[in-house]
């Protein structure tokens, strides 16, 4: 996989750590010219790797917005944002699509591929983006498959799978290319207590196995205690750069 080198992480000059997401002075815009809304006000935000944050903050704060600029999938217009210590403030296509390589993406609507098996779906993400043989596409499908507990769906077609299920094919798509980054926008809203907590657990037990730092959002408190750190959204400002959830307890 074509991936950034993550020994090129940012330093932190307040901790002097490195950082996976590094958020400096970010202002977003909606709309054109003079008619533009401000959405985003002077974010900073640093993340470790490894680490798993949960942003929660209430509707409309502007949580969703600073996850698509760190995804990549929106252009990013003023401050600075660095993934992987890769400026994405005004970077090009080809850079972006670079740096996407390296996130797996988890949404509330898993997005599965409804005319694609399980197994079918998580491979198709592998192909993207692996150059990998026939046999090994296979083999990583299908261990990452019963890693979620799916061993015995590998070749149902999403739309048979419960929510909670086709969750966890999502997961699987998401982690099979071993991302340096997850971003889960809302994982759970869709599930009753139980799912999303198997739902959560699993992200968080992936994560550690592969060293692979998370950001979710949610305003879901039933999983706040997975997080290493939550950081508040309102108004488009990150009101507190994150309560240390192990000096909590
Ligand atoms: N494409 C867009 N064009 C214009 N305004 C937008 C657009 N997307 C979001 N907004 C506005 O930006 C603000 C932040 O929205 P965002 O979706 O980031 O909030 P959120 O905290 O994720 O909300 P929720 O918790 O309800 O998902 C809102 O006022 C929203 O109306």
């Amino acid at each position: 996989m074509q991936t950034l080198s993550l020994d090129s992480t940012s330093n932190n000059p307040q901790t002097g750590s490195q950082s996976v997401i590094s958020v400096t002075n970010l202002n977003h815009y909606f709309g054109e010219n003079n008619l533009h809304k401000q959405v985003l006000f002077d974010v900073n935000l640093e993340i470790a790797p490894g680490e798993i944050v949960i942003m929660t903050g209430p509707s409309g704060s502007g949580k969703t917005t600073l996850l698509t600029l760190m995804g990549g999938l929106r252009s990013a217009q003023e401050g600075s944002l660095k993934i992987l210590d890769q400026e994405i403030v005004g970077a090009g296509k080809q850079k972006l699509l670079k740096i996407r390589r390296n996130i797996g993406y988890i949404f509330q609507a898993h997005n599965l591929m409804t005319f694609l098996t399980a197994k079918q779906n998580v491979r198709m993400s592998l192909e993207l983006h692996d150059e990998i043989s026939t046999q090994d596409l296979d083999k990583q499908s299908t261990e990452i498959l019963e890693h979620v507990g799916l061993g015995d769906r590998l070749n149902y077609y999403s739309e048979n799978l419960s929510g909670g299920q086709k969750q966890r094919v999502a997961i699987a798509r998401a982690l099979v290319s071993r991302p340096k980054i997850v971003l889960a926008d809302e994982p759970t809203a869709a599930l009753d207590k139980k799912s999303g907590r198997d739902v959560v657990e699993m992200m968080q037990t992936l994560a550690k196995e592969q060293h692979c730092t998370i950001l979710i959002v949610t305003h879901d408190n039933r999983i706040l205690d997975v997080a290493d750190r939550i950081v508040y959204m309102e108004d488009g400002r990150l009101v507190n750069n994150g309560v240390d959830i192990a000096k909590m307890h």
